[in-house]
């Protein structure tokens, strides 16, 4: 079992510490850990956000544990420079092209969510992001225009093989699930999202059982506020699921709480929480590492396929959660370290 632990800037270090507790607590066999640098802290210590020795590390592994990248200092970089490239690097050579970002309402939080309780409670949702195209992977640059004037352009697209690999993670997610597939595009203006949803139909002939619907992105953003209990299984490109997963965090309650699995054709997969290197409570133990915690554990289930101890640090966290143990994002005053405790008492 090897794992790449790579923790990164700001919090990073923090929630990764508390995760990495959790999994030698499991006392699993063969369990190896190997840390490696990447973003701000990498780029400090030697020149890059994501130095070959630390896609050696990651190409010798099973999984990887990833905590945040990301720091002020570093934006002032060229852009391949920028911690950020990290993350975007690792997702890119390591082919992790399929997101699952899966939100659900933990016991005791529906009144601490940003909806009302009765909206919030029926939340259990996934998001599916797709994670190596869109906008992020296309030709960008700033170049200025016959008439003086500076312009900033960004490529979008999407080839119809990257739409249906990722159309069949989701599908066969849904199967798996409540069985409904809601596609979320923006096909009434971008022909990126024309040829997605084409592909989204296509792909679903394969697939009788699942219920596949399309939705609007704005209208999503909207209905995931309104009314996200209708939501089973949601599939989405690069830009739009990085926005609308950071919205569902705050619709069962924080950031802090959403963990993530990046996965490739194969076993291998990069596991992190959604959240970033939050540069404003970094370095004062105030970060909630539940949802790198939660990151541990789809690592367990979906690179190595051990459902129970998996199925033992989720049930660890939600026993947290139930007993009143939070942190200042969902209104408490458990520090990084003690909420670690609390998931380790109780696993
Ligand atoms: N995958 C990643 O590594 C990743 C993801 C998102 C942002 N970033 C980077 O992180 C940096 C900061 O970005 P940002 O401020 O927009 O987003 P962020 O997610 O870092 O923080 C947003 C807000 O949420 C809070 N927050 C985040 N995680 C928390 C946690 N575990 N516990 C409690 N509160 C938490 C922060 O304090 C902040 O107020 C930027 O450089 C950005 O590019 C990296
Ligand atoms: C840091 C950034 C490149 C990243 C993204 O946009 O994918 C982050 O926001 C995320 O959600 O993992
Ligand atoms: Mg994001």
């Amino acid at each position: 079992m090897k794992i790449a632990v790579f923790a990164g800037d700001g919090i990073g270090p923090e929630v990764t510490r508390e995760a990495v507790r959790v999994l030698h607590a499991l006392d699993l066999p063969g369990l190896e850990l190997t840390e490696g640098l990447v973003g701000g802290v990498a780029y400090k210590a030697m020149g890059h956000p994501l130095p070959p020795e630390t896609i050696a590390i990651a190409r010798a592994s099973d999984a990887i544990l990833f905590g945040a990248v990301g720091d002020f200092d570093c934006d002032h970089l060229e852009r391949h420079l920028r911690p950020e490239q990290a993350i975007l690097g690792l997702r890119k050579e390591m082919g992790f092209f399929a997101n699952l970002r899966p939100a659900t309402v933990f016991q005791g939080l529906e009144d601490l969510t940003s909806l009302r309780p009765e909206v919030a409670r029926e939340i259990d949702l996934l998001i599916v992001r797709e994670l190596n195209g869109d906008v992020y992977f296309g030709e960008k640059g700033i170049r200025t225009l016959p008439d003086g004037r500076r312009q900033g352009w960004d490529m979008m697209s999407y080839a119809e093989d990257e739409v249906r690999r990722i159309a069949h993670v989701a599908f066969k997610a849904a199967l798996g699930r409540k069985g409904r597939l809601c596609s979320v595009d923006k096909a009434n203006v971008l022909e990126t999202s024309q040829l997605w949803r084409d592909v989204m139909i296509e792909v679903s002939a394969e697939y009788p059982d699942v219920e596949l619907s399309h939705m609007y992105v704005d209208n999503a953003a909207m209905q995931l506020v309104k009314n996200p209990g209708q939501f089973d299984v949601i599939v989405t490109g690069n830009l739009f699921g990085d926005i609308l997963s950071d919205q569902a965090s705050m619709c069962v309650g924080s950031i802090g709480l959403l963990a993530s699995a990046s996965l490739a054709e194969g076993t291998c997969g990069l596991y992190e929480p959604i959240h970033g290197s939050a540069p404003d409570i970094a370095g004062k133990g105030l970060a909630n590492p539940m949802a790198t915690i939660l990151s541990a554990a789809m690592l367990l289930r979906h690179s190595f396929g051990l459902e129970a101890p998996a199925a033992r640090i989720e049930a660890a966290v939600a026993k947290a959660l139930a007993d009143g143990i939070k942190g200042g994002d969902l209104g408490g005053s458990h520090g990084t370290v003690a909420i670690g405790d609390a998931v380790l008492e109780r696993l």
